[in-house]
């Protein structure tokens, strides 16, 4: 493995850089690629986390994080020395790290995989989930990962969900990655070609913190949520009249486009306050599988949504068939979100089953309880989920409505928490409740392996699990795995 230090002049990088970024340099040959979009490289005994790179190319790092007591340290490919047979031309200008430096600056976070071609891509997220199940989780699983043809060659154009910082002069930014520093952006390839005919970096958001939008896989609307920084909501007449330059700034766009304002809750699931600017506070999803039909959803706000254009039927189709629900079963779909898995499993389960939706957030309940209006059979439960289903096995015999089961056992339990997991108190409830199967969705490959790890030692065993490419150009990915009671 090579591995020199050298400084930023040495590197031939412009002489604005100093001072910008860290003066120093290395030059590395880079091990595999590690969960979180990073190479791992050894200088003189350190782990150093590079991004941008591709496992066995010899790279030029720009140290980002250093420290003689530092852990690791971190860095960003400036410059390609041996360069992988699978690198291409980075999707994205303002991402990409070899054009960002030159000119002198950081990139952007949030496309770190868009230099490499689509089919490495998924062979790296398979030896990462792969590896960090093996290491975190103690199993040993055949996960290859399954990309969606549409994404096929570039990556680009699919997520209908879209967070913005706003920069001090009131434009839509991005952040560096690990960085408070923004950087304004024009157009966003990875989004739905809708998000860029806004154009959103024409409008002042001064007074907000966050702008997010949602720009949903039918293209026939869009709802921009605005978040106003804690300065402008703690102050009436400045948040009115930021509201009212808003409003007014987008009173141009077609009827199409809603815009709400949203006041946040401290409190995880406590209730976000919109304010409407113009249109709706919600748009519709429409989520068609080939194999279980179609529905219609409603989703408010902020509230959650699987972020690829055909992420919502991709995972549909694959919980039904992991799941495989039968008529008179009970099922537990717990972070339920809208209820986009409980709608089909209700289908499933038919009247005389049951699927128990639930959610910590109050809007999400909201809509769930609205999406799943024509199905009795599917109850929507706000709260924590360690906390509901405690109450269920503390309270078995209670009706449903009032924290119990009415006597009934659940069959399978579905879950599919935040990028944090389940974690322990979660799992532990899970198991008292004895199901036959649980279905893990997740979108974290550390918090599901840590989580698996625990399964493993309730007496749970990893029968399967699959990965799909539902984040092109980035590192995420997600994965549905089975897990059925050791004998
Ligand atoms: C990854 S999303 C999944 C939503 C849904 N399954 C879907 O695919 O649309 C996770 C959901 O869990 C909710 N959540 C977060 N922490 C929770 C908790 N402790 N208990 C229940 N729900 C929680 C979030 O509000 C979010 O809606």
């Amino acid at each position: 493995m090579t591995s020199t230090i050298r400084s930023a002049a040495q590197a031939d990088l412009p002489e604005d850089l100093t001072g910008v970024i860290a003066p120093e340099t290395v030059t590395v040959e880079v091990g595999p690629m590690a969960h979180g979009g990073h190479c791992v490289a050894r200088h003189e005994g350190r782990v150093i986390f590079v991004r941008h790179a591709i496992p066995g190319e010899i790279v030029v790092a720009q140290l980002t994080e250093t420290g003689d007591k530092a852990r690791y340290w971190r860095g960003d490919v400036v410059e390609i020395i041996r360069a992988s047979e699978f690198r291409r031309s980075h999707q994205w200008k303002l991402a990409d790290s070899l054009r960002a430096y030159h000119a002198g600056r950081q990139p952007i976070g949030g496309a770190e995989y868009g230099h490499i071609v689509l089919e490495h891509q998924r062979r790296l997220k398979a030896h990462v989930f792969r590896d960090t199940l093996s290491r975190i989780g103690k199993q040993t699983v055949e996960a290859g990962v399954s990309g969606l043809e549409s994404d096929e060659p570039t990556g680009l154009h699919w997520r209908t969900r879209n967070a913005f910082a706003v920069t001090s002069s009131g434009r839509i930014a991005m952040h560096v990655h690990r960085s408070m520093t923004t950087i304004p952006v024009r157009n966003i390839p990875l989004a739905v070609s809708a998000l860029d005919d806004l154009h959103l970096w024409d409008i002042d958001f001064t007074g907000a913190d966050r702008v997010e939008v949602a720009t949903p896989s039918t293209g026939d609307e869009a709802l921009i949520i605005v978040i106003p920084s804690k300065d402008t909501a703690a102050q009436d007449a400045r948040l009115n009249e930021c509201m009212k330059r808003w409003k007014k700034q987008l009173s141009t766009y077609p009827e199409s486009v809603s815009a709400v304002v949203a006041l946040e809750s401290e409190k995880l699931g406590g209730p976000i306050e919109l304010t409407r600017l113009r249109g709706r506070t919600w748009v519709k999803e429409v989520v068609a599988s080939a194999k279980y039909g179609s529905k219609t959803f409603r989703v408010s706000g902020p509230g959650f949504w699987q972020v690829h254009r055909e992420a919502p039927a991709t995972l549909v189709d694959a919980v039904m068939a992991a799941a495989s629900p039968q008529p008179g079963e009970v099922l537990a779909d717990l972070y339920a979100g809208a209820g986009l898995f409980s709608a089909f499993l209700a289908d499933a389960v038919g009247e005389d089953g049951c699927v128990l939706s639930v959610e910590a957030s109050v809007g999400a309940s909201r809509d769930a309880r609205r999406n799943l209006h024509s199905t009795p059979q599917a109850y929507v439960l706000n709260g924590r989920t360690d906390r509901v289903v405690g109450s269920w096995i503390n309270r078995s015999e209670a009706p449903l409505n009032r924290g119990g089961l009415d006597g009934r056992s659940v069959d399978t339990v579905v879950l599919d928490p935040p990028r944090s997991g389940a974690g322990k108190a979660a799992v532990q409830r899970i198991h008292q409740l004895a199901p036959t199967k649980i279905v893990y969705v997740s979108c974290d490959p550390a918090s599901f392996a840590r989580d698996t790890r625990w399964l493993g030692e309730l007496g749970w065993s990893l029968d399967s699990a699959d990965v799909y490419d539902l984040y092109p150009d980035t590192h995420h990915m997600e994965s549905v795995a089975v897990f059925t009671r050791a004998e």
